[in-house]
């Protein structure tokens, strides 16, 4: 449990997450392609949470799969994606993924807990294996360990003789968190972290990852509950048909001044606490995107501009986005 604290008179460090146009194409019978995810490029600073957002189906988990090496063989990878000492992950190759990358350092909270469980093995032996391999507690120590990383998540001790198939969907998410904080992985993703849990239990894993983020870890937290992005995030990133469109800071992006992007506005303007309205239209398919803004057809404020693809600046990919932002002139 060491925060990275910068020792005095050091180099600012490199962000723990530093990914730059990273790009993957599925390669689809007969010649055609699914373009998952396009030119994403954002840094992730250890103690950030940044909230990676967007419709069923933009990217967010292929994005987060091709980070850990995890995508199937019809993938083709394009860009970068170092850690702080220049680790590239995307040509890292699975034997250093394996042995010292997964777990160690960046740990995963997966979309589908329970196909990442083992079947055959209780919650208990396996969450005691992970504690004995990646944690320096003597063997002795290792059941009262395992109860500790269990209780981190949630994951009710009574529960721990239980078998994968044996778990609802909330509890194999508590124990897939579980597994995934207990190596202290200096950079954690978590990919809907929070499905199938109630407010309460929303709310509480929230919090623990939160705590995770203020004891110097880095966090990119995939999720499609924008309630539990605006508790715990730092920053947002937006995603639409495979393109990070908007990068902003949480505050001004829940607040004012408000997304840039305007499907940005439309995710926030759906909530049912905000306007109710949601975006009409539907996203397009991955396999068949236009030239231009993938967005246009859905946008209010679509011309012929859009028909060219816009250029993300860093904060937005939109040519009819604010130029100035009046909070900040
Ligand atoms: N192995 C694959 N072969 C071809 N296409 C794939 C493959 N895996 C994912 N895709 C496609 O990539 C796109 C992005 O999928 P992804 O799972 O990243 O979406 P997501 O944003 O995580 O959605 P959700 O919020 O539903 O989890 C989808 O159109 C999906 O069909
Ligand atoms: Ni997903």
């Amino acid at each position: 449990m060491t925060a990275r604290a910068i020792p005095d008179g050091a180099a600012p460090e490199a962000p723990a997450l530093s990914v730059r146009n990273l790009s993957v194409r599925f390669r689809m019978r007969g010649g055609a392609h699914v373009a998952a995810v396009t030119d994403a490029t954002f840094d992730l600073a250890a103690g950030e949470c940044l909230a990676l957002v967007g419709e069923s189906g933009c990217g967010k988990s292929v994005l987060a799969s091709a980070l850990l090496g995890l995508l199937p063989a019809n993938a083709g990878l394009d860009g970068a994606a170092l850690l702080d000492d220049g680790t590239d992950l995307l040509t890292a190759g699975e034997r250093s993924l394996a042995r010292t990358i997964r777990g160690r350092r960046i740990g995963l909270v997966p979309q589908s807990p329970a196909a990442h469980l083992t079947p055959v093995r209780t919650v208990h032996s396996q969450l005691a294996e992970t504690v004995r391999e990646l944690t320096p507690v003597p063997r002795k120590r290792t059941g009262l360990a395992t109860r500790a990383a269990a209780e981190r998540a949630a994951f009710p001790a009574d529960h721990l003789d239980r078998y994968p198939h044996e778990l609802s969907g909330g509890l194999a998410q508590r124990a897939a968190t579980a597994l995934a904080l207990v190596g202290d992985a200096p950079l954690l993703l978590a990919d809907e972290p929070t499905t199938g849990l109630d407010r309460a239990l929303v709310e509480r894993t929230a919090d623990e990852l939160r705590r995770t983020v203020d004891g110097g870890r880095a966090l990119l937290m995939i999720t499609h509950d924008l309630a539990a992005a605006a508790r715990i995030a730092d920053r947002v990133a937006v995603m639409y048909a495979g393109r990070i469109v908007e990068l902003a800071d949480a505050t001004r992006f829940f607040g004012e001044p408000g997304p840039r992007h305007p499907y940005a506005r439309g995710l926030l303007d759906a909530l049912p606490e905000r306007s109710f309205r949601p975006i009409p239209g539907m996203p397009p398919e991955l396999g068949d995107l236009p030239a231009g803004c993938a967005f246009a057809p859905r946008c209010e404020r679509a011309d012929a501009l859009c028909g060219t693809q816009p250029r993300f600046d860093g904060r937005t990919a939109c040519h009819h986005a604010p130029a100035e932002d009046p909070s900040r002139a």
